[in-house]
């Protein structure tokens, strides 16, 4: 018997911000690459994943949550990458919360290009308890949109992602891979690494921290260890905009720092598989004069 031919596509991850859209990415590549929170908001980049399984590569994008809000700078470069996400894909997954559809939700659904299939994705529905309500608000979102498929399901549960790479495969136009087999994300450790901060980050100031604060990596250097293959050295700022924000980042006696910086650290260490060094500041976007209190935090002492 003859292989199946090689197919390789590109499926985009959209929906408004908290649908769940980097637990369903991160479940699909099998391992953390995108960052998730319960925040909104914190996936601002355009981040690959890539999962090869039998004859078929999936690449994965995700977007960040289509903002519709506030109009600031950030919301409009941020809506522009949904945008770009949206275009030039084989298929494109419409996250929801199943049984839910909001105006904001009805923004991202209007980005969809009409020829390019899109499937329904009803996420969280072991939220949903009586699954009964489920067909009035499908029939609904078909009208909506022409969805080449509905897919109710949890991005939590291993089952239903597994059925998930099933539906989406046959999208996918028969070409070679683009990726070698074991390639996960064509982003460098340096961009995990600086996401990774990001992440800790937002999850132990949680609401508290406006998500404009950035995290930047000023030095990603590897060198050879004989104990453990290799050793990298990461020195990441947090980027804030009032000081108000950075006491908060350090938090009591610098506690805050040091469990993120730590968390990451331990995070990357796996991530990478080797022994890492990590350094976090904090800085005030606009007082960069205050060096001499900004605070030092080691990943490991
Ligand atoms: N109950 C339940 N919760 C889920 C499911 N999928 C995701 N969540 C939760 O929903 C929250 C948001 O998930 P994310 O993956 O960060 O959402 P996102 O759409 O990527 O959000 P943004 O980055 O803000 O665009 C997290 O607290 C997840 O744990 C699911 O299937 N069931």
């Amino acid at each position: 018997m003859e292989a199946a031919p090689q197919r390789c596509g590109v499926i985009a991850i959209v929906g408004k911000p908290n649908v769940g859209k980097s637990t369903l990415l991160n479940a699909l590549v099998g391992q953390k690459i995108s960052i998730t929170s319960r925040k909104a908001q914190t996936t601002r980049h355009r981040i690959t994943g890539i999962r090869t399984m039998a004859a078929t590569q999936f690449i994965f994008v995700d977007t960040p949550g289509f903002q519709t809000r506030h109009s600031t700078a950030l919301n409009r470069s941020l809506n522009k990458t949904v945008l770009g996400a949206v275009g030039d894909v084989d298929l494109v997954l419409f996250v929801v919360e199943a049984g839910k559809f909001t105006a904001a939700d009805e923004k991202v659904l209007a980005l969809l290009k009409p020829g390019v299939p899109a499937l329904l994705v009803a996420n969280k529905v072991d939220e949903v308890h009586r699954r009964g309500d489920l067909a009035p608000w499908l029939q609904q979102m078909q009208q909506r949109h022409a969805f080449a498929e509905f897919v109710p399901m949890s991005a939590k549960n291993a089952k239903d992602v597994e059925r998930l790479f099933g539906i989406c495969e046959k999208y996918l136009p028969e070409q070679p891979w683009w990726y070698a087999e074991d390639e996960l994300t064509d982003r460098s450790e340096k961009f995990l690494a600086g996401e990774t901060v990001r992440e800790k980050l937002f999850r132990f100031t949680g609401d508290e921290l406006p998500y404009t604060s950035t995290v930047v990596v000023d030095k990603f250097e590897e060198e050879p260890s004989p104990k453990h293959g290799r050793f990298v050295k990461i020195a990441a700022t947090i980027v804030v905009e009032r000081d108000g924000h950075k006491a908060m980042v350090i938090g009591e006696k610098g506690e805050r720092l040091k469990r993120i910086s730590t968390e990451a650290r331990q995070e990357l260490e796996k991530l990478m598989g080797c022994k890492v060094f990590l350094e976090v500041w904090v800085k005030v976007r606009s007082g960069w004069a205050d060096d001499e209190a900004r605070v030092r935090s080691f990943g490991y002492e």
